[in-house]
């Protein structure tokens, strides 16, 4: 390879290394490719690199997805790094030769590019957002409502810079003299220089201030070159968003997909976890963006479900016959729908997930839920039975609303029959249900053509029922994640009469807005923390969509956002709020990594700092022995002691104390194990460690769990105690004997076993206990 070459110099040594490995001796030379001191034909850089990215997937197994166009050099350099993805081992690291050997073999010096550094399993990188636009509403068919929106000047002023590519205030000024008014009181003072001048040429007559123009709301610009979206808003003014993606709303969905999707349809069949979301209004486009113009599976209309199946579908038949390694692979596929807190499985005609709602996380990423496919025909089957099963509903803003959130999950299982290397990938498909605005959506009381319209002082309107069965938040989320405006509306149209069919099915819509929008008022709050460096809680246990998509929003796996959005006027508010999720989602970076099993190294992790925690509090902890005064509350009717005179014992007490920061630290650690395996964070301190002994409010275990003391001098005085259960003792105690012949409570005389007993539990228990009390 030519030394002398400046641009391949520049790349980082590894990367030079690896290609060097790769593709043997090469030289750059301005678009053409010099290989092995001969040039490759008329092979550009690009071409050169395309037949280099087929190698890689050939020779190594490494999957690259044929996107047409220039970016062929950048995606192979990336790629190159997982080139040892199907080797077993490390990967045969050469280690670098030091300075003082290499003096001695009076060898030349390695060049750094030539020498081996160990192959990175791990990629960093910022969650990919795109925007995309649904085409506007033709007018008269609701497509217009033009809130007015009067700027202040600067930002008129920034507004004028990004759409006329300005960059001189000045300019700016005359273009704002031009359209004839803006200023206000301020026109002479900022205009006084130019304005002097204007003046004299107008015979010296005044300028008076013209009247304030008005901006009507919405989406100003959106700039496909540049990735960029300018909205006025009515209450926020002007906001410029980037993304990394912004599609214009006449683009197909093959376009759509190969911006938003197809990376990361690579990173999946590479190895790589993969979460793709869409997010937004109601009736902006998601289900239409994730599954097709309504359900439909039509070839050019299909969204990104069926696009993505088809592609690794392809892909796996592809490596079946073509590699140079055997490699053999399972694709599943679970479809389940996310309704408050229930999970169900749509490809089981909506049975629930899990024989609990805590089990629902456990048992659909278990692939308790999943269907092997084979061939598009089983993809097209698995859409159209899930599709069924789904909870639609026709509202205001939508003819077929989504009234949950649906979440497709692909699992590929890969092994490499030589080396034996396994990996396990998963890749979510999430289409949100869309946040609404109870006023608009109308289905607190309906629609004149799809439900009856209701007062709300009708008997069985819903939107009574909910102000009257509902919280606070449950109102608040009924307007959506961030709603501008105060809530539920003033009925517009006629009342009509009302039946109880009308009221219940009101009822149900009602419910379905509150249940969608507190889903993503959770992942809005995991957002802002993940996006907090202080905040070490993300709250995915806030609901069962944040639980289920934790994973892939803050876990290992590479993630892309599409936010859809409307750009009507009357939009604005929703458009900008949608916008700015996406923006928050944009700086959440990450680390994805290869391999099989994330979720149980996880919770191995976390296994371990428990046992860490667990001795640290061993160590601190103590015991201390206090005075209690108890009453007591079985004295006779009539007494002087149920009279509350005397009656009263002083009691010695032994409590557990010291190691509080450590049992906070505790607290956390289980309830992120309990949000990661999907059970309760009362299994986590021993509920089913211990059969359930230790649940709370219960005899004994009351006494050492919650009350955080232990009455050791309590054995013989039967009035003051709590009714003890027999099967509260811990089972895995008496299995070991520790507490053999337990009958009762009198039998808990062995003060050490009852001690040591109590510090087992009361570890996990009042870690618990002491934080959320
Ligand atoms: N880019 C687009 N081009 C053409 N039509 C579109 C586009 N996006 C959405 N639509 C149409 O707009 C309507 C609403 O879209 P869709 O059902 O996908 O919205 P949604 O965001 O999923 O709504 P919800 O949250 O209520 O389920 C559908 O009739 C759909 O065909």
């Amino acid at each position: 390879m030519g030394q002398g070459n400046s641009s391949a110099e520049r790349l980082p040594p590894q990367v030079l290394f690896e290609i060097h490995n790769f593709v043997g001796d090469f030289e750059e030379r301005g678009r053409v490719l010099v290989l092995n001191k001969y040039i490759c034909g008329v092979l550009t850089t690009n071409g050169a690199y395309r037949h280099y990215l087929q190698r890689l997937h050939i020779e190594k197994g490494v999957y690259s997805n044929p996107v047409p166009g220039p970016g062929n050099k950048e995606r192979f350099l990336a790629l190159l790094r997982r080139q040892d993805l199907w080797v077993g081992g490390e990967g045969g690291v050469e280690e670098e030769a030091s300075g003082e050997e290499k003096a001695e073999d009076d060898e030349p010096p390695i060049p750094l590019w030539r020498q081996r550094a160990k192959p990175a399993t791990t990629e960093n990188f910022n969650i990919a957002v795109s925007a995309r636009f649904k085409p506007k509403e033709p007018e008269g068919e609701g497509g217009e409502d033009n809130a007015k929106v009067t700027l202040p000047l600067h930002q008129r002023i920034q507004l004028i810079k990004m759409s006329r590519r300005l960059k001189k205030t000045s300019d700016v000024l005359k273009v704002l003299k031009h359209e004839g008014a803006w200023f206000g009181d301020k026109w002479q003072a900022l205009e006084s220089n130019e304005e002097d001048t204007d003046n004299k040429e107008n015979n010296g007559a005044p300028q008076t201030p013209p009247a304030q123009q008005h901006l009507v709301s919405g989406v100003h610009e959106i700039d496909p070159m540049n990735d960029r979206v300018v909205m006025v808003d009515p209450t926020k003014g002007l906001r410029e968003f980037e993304f990394d993606a912004v599609v214009s709303p006449k683009v197909s969905q093959s376009t759509v997909y190969d911006s938003s999707a197809r990376p990361l349809i690579a990173d999946f069949i590479n190895g790589f976890n993969a979460t793709i979301l869409v997010y937004g209004q109601t009736g902006s486009g998601k289900t239409y963006t994730m599954f097709g113009p309504n359900g439909s599976l039509n070839n050019g209309d299909r969204g990104i479900v069926p696009r993505a199946c088809a592609e690794v579908l392809t892909a796996l038949d592809y490596r079946k016959d073509q590699l140079q390694i055997p490699m053999q692979s399972r694709l599943t596929v679970s479809y389940v729908e996310i309704y408050g807190n229930d999970v169900t499985d749509l490809l089981k005609d909506g049975a629930p997930c899990g024989h609990s709602k805590v089990a629902a996380q456990e048992y659909v990423l278990s692939g308790a839920a999943s269907h092997q496919i084979s061939c598009m025909d089983d993809v097209l089957n698995c859409l159209t039975t899930g599709d069924e099963c789904k909870r639609k509903a026709s509202t205001a803003m939508n003819e077929r609303s989504s009234r949950a959130h649906s979440l497709f999950i692909l699992e590929l299982n890969q092994q490499n029959l030589d080396s034996g290397v396994s990996c396990k990938s998963r890749l979510f498909l999430a289409d949100l249900g869309g946040c609404e605005q109870i006023k608009k959506s109308k289905v607190n009381v309906g629609k004149s053509n799809h439900l009856q319209v209701l007062k709300d002082e009708t008997m069985g309107s819903a939107g009574s029922f909910m102000k009257r069965a509902g919280n606070g938040k449950e109102e608040a989320a009924a307007e959506g994640p961030e709603a501008p405006e105060p809530q539920i509306s003033e009925v517009e149209s006629e009342p009509s009469p009302t039946t109880f069919s009308t009221g219940f099915q009101q009822s149900d819509r009602l419910r379905e807005a509150v249940y969608i929008n507190l889903g993503l008022l959770a992942l809005k709050q995991c957002v802002k923390s993940l996006n907090n460096p202080a905040s070490n809680y993300v709250p995915y246990s806030d609901s069962k969509l944040t639980l289920l998509l934790s994973s892939g929003l803050g876990g290992d796996s590479k993630s892309s956002v599409i936010v859809c959005a409307a750009q009507e006027s009357k939009h604005s508010a929703e458009t900008t709020s949608a916008l700015l999720f996406g923006q928050a989602c944009r700086k959440i970076s990450k680390t994805a990594r290869t391999g099989a099993n994330m979720l149980a190294e996880l919770v191995a992790k976390i296994d371990s700092q428990i046992i860490e925690t667990e001795a640290q509090i061993k160590a601190k902890e103590r015991w201390e022995v206090i005075e209690e005064k108890r009453k007591d509350t079985l004295a006779e009717e009539g007494t002087m002691e149920a009279m509350g005179f005397g009656g009263v014992e002083v009691k010695k007490i032994t409590v557990l104390v010291g190691a509080e920061e450590e049992r906070e630290k505790l607290n956390k650690l289980l309830k992120e194990r309990a949000q990661l395996t999907g059970t309760t964070l009362d299994s986590e301190i021993g509920g089913d460690k211990y059969g359930g002994a230790v649940g709370f409010g219960k005899g004994y275990a009351a006494a050492y769990g919650l009350g955080k003391s232990v009455d050791f001098n309590d054995q013989d005085s039967y009035r003051f105690k709590d009714e003890v259960d027999a099967d509260a003792v811990p089972d895995v105690l008496k299995k070991k004997g520790k507490v053999a012949g337990w009958k009762g409570v009198d039998d808990a005389h062995d003060q050490k076993t009852l001690e040591k007993m109590a510090k087992k539990i009361n570890r996990r228990k009042m870690a618990y206990a002491g934080v959320s009390a």
